[in-house]
């Protein structure tokens, strides 16, 4: 087939998920697109680069991202795809979200090497390693003896140090909790055995999601790109990220929130909605022992005034208290004295 017009450049981190991710969406707009060539282009993004102890230092929003929006921006790529949650809640100025895709699973999964029994089940005082603030938060809510552990490294690296029996000191840690979305996305899906429930373990803006991000003002890419949104996704994702926006929040802040359709509430006979949103949110204090919560459902017209309303509640229940206290996750044996002030806040 004659290739007629320049490829679309798609930029991607090169993590084995990135580059999935990325050619979940190639391929998808190739064979919207069939006469169009894909090209990628795989960038280092900071927060991969980063080798040190805490990837706080070096800046904490938007570390996976960044190095791919300055590619777009630059005119090195047409887009870039990313994980929604790793994006910062307020869009770069010059950029624009393209297309948000059907989500996967928003859930998180525990993964431990016995394989089942929830967060309930693991021994007392087990080592439960995340860099993630909202997931220690909530392990620590729920088991308030487990010992909470930085642990660094992509989705593989993760998984081998809860789950390899073989190094020389045995696995470093007894948990860890990764996203059902982006394990499935990898093929492994032999080890989403314990998908904990959103009520136990409510996931981050986006989670789940991927954003197709372009310059704003260019309209070719956000012309092709169109087909691949999922409107009602792209309304929900666009809610969460707007609380997390509204509480000055980012992916290292203690927050949660999940926003999916739900059917109708009401039951006037002249409704005419196909569904409503219910907008799920909470703020917590780093050991999960302070949670508030905010839980309400609103049709399409009134989502807006109800994002609004979710952030003026958790400011009225000290939320913004609660977050300036926060400074990153408990690590190690924080309740028996010994100060919480590690100060890592870790991308998850
Ligand atoms: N920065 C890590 C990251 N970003 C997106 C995902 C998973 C896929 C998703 O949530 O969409 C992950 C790994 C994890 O949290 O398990």
């Amino acid at each position: 087939m004659r290739r007629s017009r320049k490829p679309i450049v798609i930029a991607s981190r090169r993590s084995r998920l990135a580059r999935i991710q990325a050619e979940l969406v190639g391929k998808a707009l190739s064979k919207l697109h069939p006469r169009l060539e894909i090209e990628y282009r795989w960038i280092d993004s900071e927060g991969d680069l980063h080798t040190g102890p805490s990837l706080a230092e070096v800046g904490g929003k938007g570390l996976f991202t960044r190095s791919l929006e300055k590619a777009v921006l630059a005119g090195e790529a047409d887009l870039a795809v990313h994980s929604l949650k790793d994006m910062p809640a307020v869009d770069t100025p010059g950029l624009a979200l393209a297309a948000v895709p059907p989500r996967a699973d928003v859930r998180d999964c525990l993964i431990t090497r016995e394989g089942a029994g929830g967060l309930a089940g693991m021994p007392a005082g087990a080592v439960v390693g995340t860099s993630s603030p909202r997931r220690a938060a909530q392990v620590l809510r729920a088991r308030p003896d487990v010992r909470i552990q930085l642990i660094r490294g992509n989705v593989d690296t993760r998984l081998r140090k809860v789950l390899d029996v073989s190094g020389e000191h045995g696995p470093s840690y007894d948990a860890t909790l990764l996203a059902v979305a982006g394990l499935l996305r990898m093929g492994l899906r032999e080890h989403v055995t314990q998908p904990i429930d959103v009520d136990e373990v409510l996931p981050a803006a986006g989670q789940g999601a991927l954003g197709i991000q372009c310059r704003s003002d260019d309209h070719v890419t956000l012309t092709r790109c169109l087909p691949l949104n999922d409107s009602t996704i792209a309304t929900a994702v666009h809610a969460e990220r707007q609380v997390v926006a509204g509480l000055n929040g980012n992916c290292h802040s203690p927050i949660s929130v999940l926003c999916q359709a739900v059917p109708p509430q009401s039951k006037s006979k002249r409704n005419t909605d196909s569904h409503w949103y219910r907008l799920r949110a909470r703020v917590m204090s780093s050991d999960g022992q302070t949670v508030l919560a905010t839980d309400e459902t609103a049709s399409p017209k009134e989502l807006r005034r109800v994002v609004a309303q979710t952030v003026d509640a958790l400011i009225a229940q000290n939320a913004r208290r609660l977050l300036a206290a926060c400074r990153g996750i408990p690590v190690g044996e924080s309740a028996a004295g010994r100060p919480a002030a590690a100060a890592e806040a870790v991308a998850e």
